[in-house]
């Protein structure tokens, strides 16, 4: 078989390049561009043949596969929608290709409210929740908990470089919730304060490992220190199958320039140029389960050490590359 992949729809590649430049963000974000651009590649096709048509489709998943490597939700979503793609001809390829991609969408949003409904049943009227990040997982809890009546505050991490913590602060106040915005540095003294930390997850391996925005291994080992339970708000199309089998998973590293702009680093480096300056960016890191006290997906809210179970039950043993004919 030839393996040479055909171009893509523009559209696909415009949101391949959102994604890779954060664009486009947040893992459940991410998985629902991938379907929506799996759809549009199906709709805009103009194959003669069933054969080309399934090329094209498999060509738009890898393009969308390569742009960043940690969270899962994407290939998930990406296996999904083709897994879905059958039929005889060309048309019948499209109309089920559309339909899956439309059903994982909806499917995606119902997940992370279910999600948001159990998680909301963690937190008590008055409970102060320490975010990292920007997760809409994360989010979708404490939005429940309001619409629930209780009063929930937010001690909220700046998280660097790229201070997503801004977003999360936006959508709190537009909830009516209370924000207090710090410095990822003064987490630990302001955990005195919380109930919870709460944070998403873009994988989480069949061990329980957490794997989320750099910063989160150790905001909850001092959580752990402190006496703070830490919740992960994670749907199901977070948990990365290929660890069942030994695979380990891809910590992204980003570009230094969302560490240090070409101007500081000229500066810091000084008169001896840039040899020996090396500024490293990794945009993920992995908390091991035993600073984990839930999962909570959409589910039902799981000890990370128990999710393996899950995760079988759902994915079974293999799992293949996501544009595999
Ligand atoms: O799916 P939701 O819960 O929205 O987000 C999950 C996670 O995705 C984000 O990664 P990035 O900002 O894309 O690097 C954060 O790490 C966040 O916790």
């Amino acid at each position: 078989m030839n393996d040479s992949l055909p171009a893509v729809d523009p559209d696909v590649a415009a949101t391949a390049d959102d994604i890779a430049e954060m664009e486009i963000r947040g893992a459940a974000t991410i998985a629902d561009a991938a379907a929506e651009a799996l759809a549009r590649q199906a709709e805009r096709s103009e194959a003669a043949s069933p054969e080309v048509f399934r090329r094209q489709l498999r060509a738009a998943a890898k393009t969308l596969y390569e742009t960043r490597p940690t969270a899962v939700s994407l290939p998930n979503a990406l296996r999904y929608v083709l897994r879905g793609m059958s039929g005889e001809t060309v048309s019948e390829l499209r109309a089920s290709t559309i339909a899956r991609a439309e059903e994982f969408q909806v499917d995606l949003s119902q997940a992370q409210s279910k999600l948001g409904e159990i998680g909301s049943n963690r937190l008590r009227d008055g409970d102060v929740v320490m975010t990292h990040c920007h997760s809409t997982d994360a989010l979708s809890c404490l939005e429940a908990a309001v619409e629930d009546g209780k009063e929930i505050e937010a001690i909220v991490k700046e998280t660097r470089p790229r201070k997503q913590g801004h977003i999360t602060a936006r959508q709190l106040r537009e909830l009516g919730v209370p924000v207090t915005l710090v410095v990822d540095n003064a987490a630990r003294r302001y955990l005195d304060r919380a109930d919870h930390v709460l944070v998403g997850a873009d994988s989480i391996a069949a061990d329980g490992s957490v794997i989320n925005k750099i910063g989160t291994s150790g905001l909850a080992v001092n959580a752990r220190e402190r006496g703070v339970p830490v919740m992960v708000a994670a749907q199901t199309i977070k948990l990365h199958p290929d660890t069942m089998t030994g695979h380990t998973v891809e910590i992204e590293m980003r570009a230094e320039r969302e560490v240090v702009s070409d101007e500081q680093r000229a500066d810091i480096a000084g008169e001896r140029a840039d040899d020996g300056l090396v500024v490293e960016n990794p945009a993920f890191d992995v908390t091991p389960p035993r600073y984990v006290d839930a999962i909570v997906t959409e589910r039902g809210q799981f000890p990370p050490e128990s999710i393996v179970i899950l995760m079988r039950e759902l994915f079974g043993e293999t799992t293949g590359e996501p544009w595999a004919p």
